[in-house]
């Protein structure tokens, strides 16, 4: 007996929208819930920084206080570009970056910068949540060899205040810090990942039709509306096939209804692999199917309809010890852009049901001339 498969016969594509840090770099921040997460983020050290400059700008320290107007400017810069841009990578590693030097610069610099390390605590989790484990932990374990350098090469007066335990203790945070965001940001990669690989499983189960591994109609509208935008911007016209069995009936009647589950799966196949990638096709009802051809102009997408309809009648089908062929009538219509997806439809089952009025096995075109005997001739 033919073999059911129900694997999906192709790749579901996800929707974009999406909260994962690694995708932000291309697509930006898209989540609204993430982006005010992220712009409070930088509110918050902005609230922090002024506190500080008003604290030190009463204690009259004209150094300290020109680092936290250096700080101050850097992180409106950086929130700034991200409210324009909504990518935050390049905020956060300007931010942590710049940070880091200012608070190593403080520490050998301004000898009453006392405690200048402790913010660095705050630029594991940023540069190793932006630049992911792979980048981020050597930047990471560069500057945490830089502020080793630095800590313990302090000849001012710092020195003196700050001894070799409160040095290793600092260090010691630092490289805690390091280590606990990373261990945070692999423990979220991972269940991510499983999150992830669940929810495309579950969003590929809600569009596949089940015996064939289609789309649905769900899904496909959903594809159909994404390829229709990609259309509009591009102007390169799609086109609509609304593929029927014919006589399908028959074959459940003389095969009975796993025949004609077997005789579905196998046609779902040899329509998958006479289609590019990029074409779309769903399970539009019981035996009949909807394909869409990206950027495929009407004279096209006539020649595939009648690659597949012939390859189809030549192709039999075996289930057990039977054998038998399938015949498909074919409705087509390309787009002018001037329709709705809706009427479109329509005009290609219009053509669909012209292919069944002249005798099935045949294709259809909405620009197809009526055949001769159609025309009214004159009198
Ligand atoms: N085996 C099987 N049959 C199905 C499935 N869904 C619909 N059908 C059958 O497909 C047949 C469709 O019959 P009709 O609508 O009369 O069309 P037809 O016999 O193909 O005739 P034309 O379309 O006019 O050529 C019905 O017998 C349905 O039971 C399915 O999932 N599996």
């Amino acid at each position: 007996m033919t073999e059911i498969s129900t694997k999906p016969t192709r790749e579901i594509i996800p929707p974009l929208t999406s909260s994962d840090p690694r995708e932000w770099k291309s697509t930006g921040v898209q989540d609204p819930r993430v982006f005010m997460a992220l712009v409070s983020c930088y509110v918050i050290a902005i609230i922090l920084e002024m506190v500080l400059l008003a604290i030190h700008s009463f204690a009259g320290d004209k150094e300290i206080i020109t680092l936290m107007v250096s700080c101050l400017g850097i992180t409106t810069f950086c929130m700034t570009h991200f409210l324009i841009t909504r990518k935050h990578t390049f905020s956060s590693i300007t931010m942590a970056l710049s940070l880091s030097c200012i608070a190593v610069y403080g520490l050998l610099v301004n000898h009453a910068f006392l405690g200048s390390t402790i913010w660095m605590l705050f630029i594991s989790p940023i540069v190793i949540f932006s630049m992911g484990l792979k980048w981020g932990l050597p930047v990471m374990i560069a500057i945490l060899v830089v502020a080793c350098l630095s800590i313990f090469n302090v000849t001012n007066s710092v020195a003196g205040v700050y001894n070799v335990l409160g040095r290793i203790r600092e260090i010691f945070a630092f490289g805690g810090s390091i280590a606990l965001s990373s261990a945070a940001y692999y423990i979220w990669e991972q269940t991510y990942d499983r999150m992830r690989l669940l929810t495309d499983q579950l969003e590929n189960q809600a569009g596949c039709d089940p015996l064939t591994g289609l789309a649905n109609r769900r899904l496909m509208y959903q594809q159909m509306e994404r390829e229709r935008s990609r259309a509009l911007r591009t102007n390169q016209p799609y086109t609509i096939l609304i593929a029927d069995l014919d006589h399908f009936k028959l074959i459940n009647d003389t095969y009975g209804h796993p025949g004609g589950d077997a005789a579905l799966v196998m046609i779902s196949n040899l329509f998958n692999r006479h289609l590019r990638r990029k074409d779309f096709i769903a399970r539009w009802g019981g035996e009949e199917f909807l394909i869409m051809l990206g950027s495929t102009k009407s004279k096209d997408a006539k020649d595939v309809a009648e690659r597949i309809r012939t390859v189809l009648s030549k192709t039999p089908v075996k289930y057990g010890e039977h054998s038998f062929t399938v015949t498909v009538s074919v409705g087509i219509h390309t787009t002018d852009m001037q329709t709705t997806l809706e009427q479109e439809i329509a005009l290609a089952d219009e053509c669909l049901y012209q292919a069944k009025m002249r005798g099935r096995n045949q294709t259809v075109s909405s620009q197809t001339p009526p055949p001769q005997d159609a025309i009214p001739t004159a009198v």
